[in-house]
């Protein structure tokens, strides 16, 4: 597809996770269920350990009442997909023991490595927003899939072809303009010099008013974009599609 804006100045490529490089399938067949299934042992063996209470403890007092109070209301924002920094700090820990014990890796598109390198190579600072949590995305860059191995358990790290990890902690809500502000800040750009990549049109629309570029990224199970849409946003298939004068 013809992208129309100018990309000409882009010296950063900010990217969102879910639906953006790997599928919305992962995030929701794979890990919410996990860090459900290992929720319970860890309330029951770490309830009082130095090392769970802060995650406990970031919960409102009302829902931290008992092992069983917290189990419900951790299924019930899941369920709902809420993106409160309690619940995806939470999910990051929970999802370790998952990737370590190589229950699952992380599936990418199969144009993301490739294109991340190419725009690493060419000198381009790509960089990470996501509602997971910093700690979530860095477990997740560390256990990518190898689809050269023949193994379906083999991983490769790939945590250095990111130069910033931002998440709603540090940065703010996706839909919100000021995030995007802040973002440019902390990687000492002018908006205009950032591209964003994302699978949320409100995302991205938030992204556009403070002057950054951005793209809709729409993959085969992603919510369907209305045709208008289609026509207001650039939208690509694959990150391919975006070619830039760096990379
Ligand atoms: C860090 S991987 C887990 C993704 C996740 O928990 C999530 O909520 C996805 O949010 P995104 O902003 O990447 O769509």
């Amino acid at each position: 597809m013809l992208i129309k804006q100018d990309l000409e100045d882009i010296e950063v490529v900010l990217l969102d996770i879910e639906g953006t490089i790997c599928p919305i399938s992962f995030v929701k067949n794979t890990l919410f269920p996990y860090a459900i299934r290992a929720l319970p042992q860890v309330l029951k063996q770490k309830w009082d350990d130095s090392a769970f209470t802060p995650y406990r403890d970031a919960f409102p007092e009302e829902y931290r009442s008992s092992p069983e109070a917290l189990q419900a209301h951790v299924e019930d924002l899941t369920r709902r997909d809420v993106k409160v920094a309690y619940l995806k700090n939470l999910q990051g820990y929970l999802w370790q023991s998952g990737y370590e014990s190589r229950a699952y890796n992380t599936p990418l598109f199969p144009d993301v490595l490739p294109q991340l390198r190419k725009w690493c190579e060419a000198g381009l600072a790509c960089s990470i927003y996501s509602s997971g949590s910093v700690f979530a995305q860095r477990l997740l860059f560390e256990h990518i899939k190898d689809d050269s191995s023949s193994d379906p358990k083999a991983i490769v790290d790939e945590r250095k072809l990111i130069r910033a990890w931002f998440d709603t902690t540090n940065a703010g809500p996706k839909t919100e303009t000021a995030s995007y502000s802040k973002i440019a800040g902390r990687v000492q750009v002018r908006p205009y010099k950032v591209l964003f990549l994302s699978d949320n049109v409100r995302e991205v629309q938030a992204a556009l008013d403070i002057g950054m570029k951005s793209i809709v990224v729409d993959r085969p199970d992603n919510a369907l974009l209305t045709e208008e849409e289609q026509t207001e946003y650039d939208v690509v298939a694959s990150l391919e599609e975006i070619k830039l004068p760096r990379g």
